[in-house]
């Protein structure tokens, strides 16, 4: 650290060494070919069909608990309702099968159609709401739909749809055995390669920002309730094939499979099995189907009368893995697994588009008069200033001054109470965080914003989603490589640019405070602003750290970029700004050079504590 940041080299070749990185699910590479290949061959060897009919359970219960990693793992979205997406698919079956004699490749996309325009209704009502009100808002939803599919006359009610006819594939009958297996195998391996692929991606980053990331993400440019709303369309998708295969496998559909408790069940695999983790779904669900298996025989033989007492056995299980095992099973697996690394494979990789830059001097953020009240505290009270085209700005004042607060009514974090921010002339207050940073206004965060799980390298690339365009879609079929090989070269030359290119593979989370602060520098470059906004860079770095950190700055303002600087250090500011911004209870009390700042009485007295 001390030595890249004792010789910044702001525009230097990323570095030679090391030229691997470690790759989100690299296991697969190898364990998911012969995986696969395992399942697709199994029912062709003498494998007893309980077995089978098991292994049937295993791969369409992982492909709603994979949906649920997605959702709740990943983007920390909880749902209770995805048995219900699964009712919808298997009830679409049956009835185009059996009530309108229709194909069942129809079925499968009226199912699938269905249950997106479902889902996107529901993800638009619910998935602003935050806190406990989702959870209730799917547990609502999965009470209502179950409610429905058990009331109506058309669908059989209680008693449900019978006679379901088996899947035909070009003629061949699949029957409900070993031939509908190789079937929801394909499904499953299917989804998890395309859901794996998914999370090393461009959206795929974003959608692993969603959890405790939001006001990054904004900050970054990417729309939270879009990604959101995808992955929430996505896991009711993969449900609602689970329940189209489940339709055929069963023969018969009724409102029960598709209950609360059911839904309950699916969270159980995911969060069992390792509930951020793609494999997780699949170890889960395997868990579950069997020990449930074995215990229905168990439990009664060892109480001495029927009952559902493997319920109560999850139950406790539960418990006892959210305490000791919030990860799930699979992260024992991996520990146990060598981390297999992936070569960096972005050498000469065209380099991202980028904006037309200011012309220096040109006046470029305009902020006049704004204010913030939180309740009856005005933090910010009618502060003015510009910034032009090549400034370096400092914004300066005591604890509790409204810096930080000033800050965030640029960027768009907070809702302005009054007074208004433009941006070359166009008013952008009141715009999201998320419009003003397309604009080219990008910038870091006095308490580090972070994917501590991400690589330093993905989260500076984090930093690139505005430069790219590629979605859910190309992501998972894996036809974003190139726009990715771009996106982590951009990456890496902005890590080399603050002197970090060699720390690019470690986990973001495993780093200090000063390199953490410096990444967000690097991911914020990334977006390739024309003004810059740094919140307290050189909080929590030593001496040297700061002095290259100084260098570096002088070099981004040398080369054009503007920038404004919310900083403690007095010694840094000075020796590096322009003109100095002095706020003291939210008001601005001055502005000047450095040197007029520091002769001022006023300054003085503000950091002194005293009358003025
Ligand atoms: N979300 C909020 N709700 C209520 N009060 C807030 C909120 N954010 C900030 N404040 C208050 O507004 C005032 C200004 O806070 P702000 O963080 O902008 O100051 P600052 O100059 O950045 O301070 P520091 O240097 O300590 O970070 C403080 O009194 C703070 O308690």
């Amino acid at each position: 650290m001390d030595r890249s940041l004792a010789s910044p080299a702001p525009d230097a070749a990323p570095d030679a060494a090391p030229r691997v990185r470690p790759r989100a699910g690299g296991l697969q590479r190898f364990a998911f070919p012969l995986f696969a290949l395992a399942m697709l061959v199994l029912p062709t060897l003498p494998v007893p069909d309980f077995w089978i009919t098991q292994s049937i359970y295993i791969g369409l219960y992982a492909l709603v608990a994979l949906g649920l990693v997605l959702l709740t793992g990943v983007a920390g979205l909880t749902s209770f309702g995805q048995a219900a997406f699964v009712g919808v698919g298997a009830y679409t079956a049956a009835f185009v099968t059996v009530k309108l004699a229709g194909s069942p490749w129809v079925a499968l996309l009226l199912g699938a159609g269905l249950t997106v325009l479902t889902a996107l209704v529901l993800g638009a009502i619910t998935l602003r709401m935050s806190g406990h009100y989702l959870p209730l808002a799917t547990i609502a939803w999965g009470l209502a739909l179950n409610y429905t599919l058990a009331n109506m006359e058309w669908l059989g009610k209680y008693d449900g749809i019978l006679g379901v006819p088996t899947l035909k594939v070009f003629g061949a009958d699949l029957g409900s055995g070993r031939g509908l297996h190789v079937l929801v195998w394909i499904f499953a391996l299917l989804a998890a390669w395309g859901c794996s692929n998914l999370l090393d991606s461009r959206p795929g980053r974003a959608i692993r920002s969603l959890r405790n990331g939001a006001t990054m993400a904004e900050a970054m440019g990417i729309s939270t309730f879009r990604h959101k709303l995808v992955v929430f369309v996505l896991a009711a998708v993969l449900a609602a094939v689970s329940g189209w295969l489940f339709a055929f496998f069963q023969r018969t559909v009724q409102p029960s499979p598709f209950s609360i408790a059911k839904g309950i069940e699916y969270l159980f695999m995911a969060v069992l099995g390792g509930v951020s983790h793609v494999w997780g779904a699949f170890l889960g669900a395997a868990v579950v189907k069997l020990v449930e298996d074995q215990l229905q025989v168990l439990l009664p033989r060892l109480i001495g009368t029927s009952g559902n007492f493997e319920t109560i056995v999850f139950g406790i299980v539960l418990v006892a893995v959210l305490k000791y095992a919030p990860d799930g099973l699979w992260t024992f697996v991996l520990r146990r697994l060598p981390r297999i690394d992936r070569r960096c494979d972005w050498d000469g990789a065209a380099p991202l588009p980028a904006r037309a830059k200011p012309a220096r001097g040109e006046p470029l953020l305009q902020v006049e008069a704004v204010r913030k009240r939180f309740g009856g505290l005005t933090a910010v009270n009618d502060v003015s200033f510009e910034i032009r085209a090549g400034d370096l700005v400092g914004l300066i004042g005591p604890n509790g001054a409204g810096k930080s607060t000033t800050f965030n009514l640029v960027t768009g974090v907070l809702a302005l109470s009054g007074g208004q921010v433009r941006w070359r002339g166009e008013t952008i207050g009141g715009l999201p965080s998320r419009e003003i940073a397309r604009r080219g206004i990008s910038r870091t965060f006095q308490h580090v914003k972070m994917i501590p799980e991400m690589t330093v390298l993905e989260n500076v690339a984090l930093g690139g989603y505005l430069r790219g365009s590629c979605g859910t879609a190309r992501a998972m079929l894996r036809l974003d490589r190139e726009e990715e090989r771009r996106l982590f070269a951009e990456a890496e030359r902005q890590l080399a640019r603050i002197g970090m290119a060699d720390r690019m593979h470690e986990l973001a989370g495993n780093l200090a405070l000063g390199p953490q602060r410096l990444m967000e520098i690097a991911r914020a470059l990334c977006t390739d602003p024309a003004l810059l906004l740094l919140d307290e860079p050189a909080a929590g770095l030593r001496h040297k750290e700061k002095k290259a950190l100084a260098d570096v700055l002088r070099q981004l303002k040398d080369e054009g970029m503007s920038l404004l600087l919310v900083e403690h250090d007095m010694e840094f500011v000075m020796g590096l700004t322009d003109r100095i911004v002095v706020m003291e209870f939210g008001t601005k009390l001055m502005e000047g050079t450095p040197a007029e700042v520091q002769a001022s009485p006023q300054v003085r007295a503000a950091y002194l504590g005293t009358e003025h």
